[in-house]
């Protein structure tokens, strides 16, 4: 038995991803404080809504999706009811596993992941790291959950903050320079539907193409390149305003506030 606790934008997804993938809605339970949303849940995936003490007492595996500043609140109330062997999955950014294990009893196993919202469509990417009482089999069990949702690899924790930054934010970026290149081609006469769906094929079309050809981008991108051609002269332009710098700035900021998240 699974307990999601806090169904916002990223534990839905995750609701929604394994439901997707074949779990069985009567091994999932999810904890939601707010009776509308709850209602919303049980109507639109047969799942139970139960309290956080049933969750805790029922679940083998507790996923928690609630914010990082509810987080010790949340694992307060949670300890006293949670038995031994159980795995708790933290999702929230910045949150060590040396946070989940102080305010969790015992020796309760603590894994710290960092998935992203494409989970919703099975095409998530989660990176995972255990905690000081997680076993190879912890992690071989959050691993067999969240690759139902998508990809999964294992990381040294002190990787995570970086993983948040760029897989966990990531599809937030790609949503930017897709939402920028529709509102030029609008700026330049073209229909917005048009423009949406030029650049909604391109993105699929470029991460097919990184994906499958096993190419480094510097070589798929030279490779649209033309000598004296329009790519040459867009890049040239975002070089001029500092575009690359301006991602790298941004991942840092993302690492950084991930890190601050831990100190409350
Ligand atoms: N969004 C994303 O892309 C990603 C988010 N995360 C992490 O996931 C976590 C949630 O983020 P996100 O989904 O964006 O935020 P949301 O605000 O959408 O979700 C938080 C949810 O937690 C619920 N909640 C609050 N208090 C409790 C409680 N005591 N018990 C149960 N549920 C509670 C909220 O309910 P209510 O609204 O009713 O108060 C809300 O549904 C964060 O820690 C974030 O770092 C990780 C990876 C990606
Ligand atoms: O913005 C956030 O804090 C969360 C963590 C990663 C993606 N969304």
């Amino acid at each position: 038995m699974i307990a999601i606790i806090g169904a916002g934008k990223m534990g839905e997804a995750l609701l929604a991803g394994l439901l997707g993938t074949g779990y069985d809605p009567t091994d999932v339970m999810v904890v939601e404080p707010l009776p509308d949303h709850a209602a919303q849940l049980r109507e639109r995936y047969s799942v139970d809504t139960v309290t956080a003490a049933e969750a805790a007492r029922r679940a083998r595996t507790i996923v928690l999706a609630i914010k990082p500043q509810d987080m010790v609140s949340v694992l307060d109330g949670l300890a006293a009811d949670i038995p031994a062997g159980t795995l708790v999955i933290s999702v929230a950014a910045g949150i060590t596993t040396g946070v989940l294990e102080k305010h969790l009893p015992g020796e309760v196993a603590a894994v710290r992941a960092m998935p992203n919202t494409p989970a919703l469509v099975g095409k998530g990417m989660t990176a995972i790291a255990g905690g000081l009482h997680a076993t190879d089999e912890h992690l071989e069990r959050a691993e067999s959950l969240l690759s139902t949702v998508g990809t999964v690899v294992r990381v040294p924790e002190r990787h995570m903050d970086t993983v948040t930054a760029i897989s966990g934010s990531g599809p937030a970026y790609f949503y930017f320079i897709a939402e920028t290149m529709i509102d030029a081609g609008v700026g330049m006469g073209m229909p917005r539907a048009t423009a949406q769906r030029l650049v909604q094929q391109t993105i699929e079309g470029a991460a097919a193409m990184l994906n499958e050809s096993g190419e480094h981008p510097v070589v798929l991108r030279e490779a649209v390149t033309s000598p004296g051609g329009t790519t040459a002269a867009a890049v040239r332009e975002l070089d001029r305003h500092g575009v690359r710098t301006a991602f790298a700035d941004a991942i840092e900021a993302a690492r950084d506030r991930s890190r601050a998240l831990s100190e409350g």
